[in-house]
């Protein structure tokens, strides 16, 4: 069985992936394969670099994330440039790993922050979305990427509203409140997929 876990920025959805996995899911990280593929030399640093030149570049020609994240955190035109560019060949690079682990496990979750915006919904046989309120969101946000609250707002307006998302949402976890909460709910929803 296939599933995508998406959310907000900061909702939660690695916490969540956590759980999972020591339950027994094996997981894929979208930002994980995103950031392989924009290492030196692989598929989509060439694209990147051709468009935002080189003065994202760090040592070792690696692409400095926080330089690109504050470009396109603050410019949704960059923003939108660099989606063309990367989700085409992210998104198939997603599916071919979780078809390759499908093979060899019972449940497969993909972590996918932007699973909804770039239209990978019918690709799962479910979506559990982990939803929480902005005014925890962006609290979450700022202490975990140390980041004012203005710079927080704009990373979150930068993806479908979360109430948004809840209408496509197979499965909706509520992570307002404690880890341990957030980890029995996870549980509940494992017992009911095994
Ligand atoms: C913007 C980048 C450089 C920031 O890197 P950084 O290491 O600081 O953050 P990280 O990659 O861990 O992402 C953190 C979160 O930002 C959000 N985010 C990332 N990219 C985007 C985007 N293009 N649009 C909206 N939100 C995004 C997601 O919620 C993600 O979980 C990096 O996320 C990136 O290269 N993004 C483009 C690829 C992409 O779209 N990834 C998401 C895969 S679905
Ligand atoms: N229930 C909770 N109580 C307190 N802190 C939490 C809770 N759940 C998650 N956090 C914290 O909030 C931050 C965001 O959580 P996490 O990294 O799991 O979110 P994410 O959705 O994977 O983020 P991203 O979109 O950036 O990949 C982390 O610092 C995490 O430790």
């Amino acid at each position: 069985m296939k599933i995508g876990l998406t959310g907000g920025i900061a909702s939660g959805k690695s916490t969540v992936s956590r759980f999972l996995q020591s339950l027994g899911a094996k997981v894929v990280d979208a930002d994980e394969i995103a950031h392989e593929l924009m290492k030196p030399k692989q598929k989509l640093w060439q694209k990147v670099v051709g468009h935002f030149g080189e003065e994202i570049l760090k040592a070792e020609q690696e692409i400095d994330r926080d330089k690109l994240g504050t470009i396109i955190f603050n410019n949704p035109q960059q923003r939108e440039k660099l989606d063309q560019l990367t989700h085409p060949i992210i998104i198939s690079e997603i599916k071919a790993r979780v078809e390759k682990l499908e093979q060899s496990y019972e449940i497969v979750i993909a972590e996918i922050p932007l699973l909804i915006e770039v239209g990978m919904i019918d690709f799962f046989a479910e979506v559990w979305l982990v939803y929480l309120k902005r005014t925890v969101q962006i609290k979450r946000l700022m202490q975990r990427d140390d980041i004012n609250r203005e710079a927080a707002v704009k990373k979150i307006e930068s993806q479908m509203p979360l109430d948004e998302k809840k209408e496509y949402a197979d499965r909706i976890i509520v992570n307002n409140g404690s880890q341990e909460e957030l980890e029995k709910q996870v549980q509940k929803l494992w017992r009911k997929i095994i």
